[in-house]
């Protein structure tokens, strides 16, 4: 399978597979400076929580390379300007926050050495969170293979593949180093409305991969699950406060009822940069709101009236107390998770 190359920075400019147009036409978006990052992130010409840090990341440094005739404060000033800009692209997934202000960071500690040395380690660190995530998402994958069984059924939500990280993937990346070893296991794939990232890009990655699945109408995730036909249900995050409740694709939670009702095992795939260790509840989490064209239209074409009224939540949050584990790239943790998640803490510092 040839590789995929969600974002690759070369040429001197950012390069991003343009997920809108998958999965019928393969193009390549390039953003020149940090306001065309604004609008792929924006836009989703980019996304999945690590995808989206990563992107800003390189951002960040497009910011800076463009800032450097500046110096000192005049030059943090301006650069902690199109930091707040990427940051309130999309307001849910933490890792998007996490990379702008690692970034920022490292600039207002290294601003003594003039913008142009700043500009230059900058572009090492957005190097280095794009190479961390590929890293993180195979330690990922060796801690959740132990959770699938032989021959599991997998029902997955959303794109949670390498297209929505760096490469390789969270959830998807679990059930691919499971395919790698175990080829009777078989995948649901939700569609997952209204951007259809399962049935454009999930859907996309599994054929390119040649492993068994099903893309199913979100609808039909439930009567999978009464005919005994799933057995875990895999899914991604956007942000996990420190009690377990996590955000994620719009319908993640309405998943994790039926799987609690069938008494289906339900885990999270996340990275340690999707915890926000700075809240205690997922009622903390600021859910981004979409337009009503998302809903009333599919790839452009109408298929609700243009003026009724629309509720377009990007994301939902599934209480700590669905959650069977949640697997990350330094272990697996279990309930009860805020006890967890204060030994993870302690292992981070
Ligand atoms: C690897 S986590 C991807 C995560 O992000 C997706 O949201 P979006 O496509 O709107 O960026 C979805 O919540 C996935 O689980």
């Amino acid at each position: 399978m040839q590789s995929i190359e969600t974002i690759a920075f070369k040429k001197g400019a950012l390069h991003l597979i343009d997920q809108r147009k998958l999965p019928g036409h393969y193009e390549i978006f390039v953003c020149s400076d940090y306001r065309d990052v604004e609008f792929a992130i924006r836009d989703m010409v980019v996304r999945g929580a690590p995808a989206i840090g990563a992107t800003a990341a390189y951002g960040v440094y497009l910011a800076a390379r463009d800032l450097s005739t500046l110096e000192g404060e005049a030059f943090l000033r301006e650069l902690k300007k199109a930091c707040d800009v990427l940051e309130a692209t999309r307001p849910t997934a933490v890792n998007l926050r996490w990379a702008i202000r690692r970034m920022y960071t490292l600039a207002d500690k290294e601003s003594a050495k003039g913008s142009r040395s700043v500009t230059e380690r900058l572009k090492k660190e957005a190097d280095l969170i794009h190479a961390e995530d590929i890293e993180t998402n195979h330690r990922m994958a060796e801690y959740g293979v132990e959770l699938v069984p032989e021959g599991a059924r997998i029902l997955t939500h959303c794109n949670t593949g390498a297209l929505a990280t760096a490469g390789w993937g969270t959830a998807l990346g679990v059930i691919r180093q499971a395919y790698s070893r175990d080829k009777s296991i078989f995948v649901y794939a939700d569609e997952t409305r209204p951007r259809l990232q399962g049935a454009r890009l999930t859907a996309w990655e599994l054929v390119q991969e040649g492993i068994p699945a099903k893309l199913i109408p979100d609808n039909a995730a439930a009567f999978l699950m009464q005919q005994g036909k799933i057995d875990i249900v895999m899914v991604g995050a956007d942000r996990i406060a420190t009690n377990g409740d996590t955000s994620n694709k719009i319908g993640t939670y309405m998943l994790s009822i039926c799987a609690k009702e069938h008494g289906i095992p339900f885990y999270i795939v996340a990275p340690v940069s999707t915890i926000d260790f700075e809240i205690s509840s997922g009622s903390q989490i600021p859910i981004e709101e979409r337009s009503a064209e998302e809903v009333t239209h599919i790839g452009g074409v109408q298929i609700a009236p243009e003026t009724v009224d629309v509720y377009n939540p990007a994301f939902d949050v599934t209480p700590g107390a669905h959650i069977s584990a949640i697997i990350t790239d330094r272990g697996i943790l279990r309930p009860p998770y805020a006890e967890a998640m204060k030994v993870l803490q302690e292992e981070l510092r």
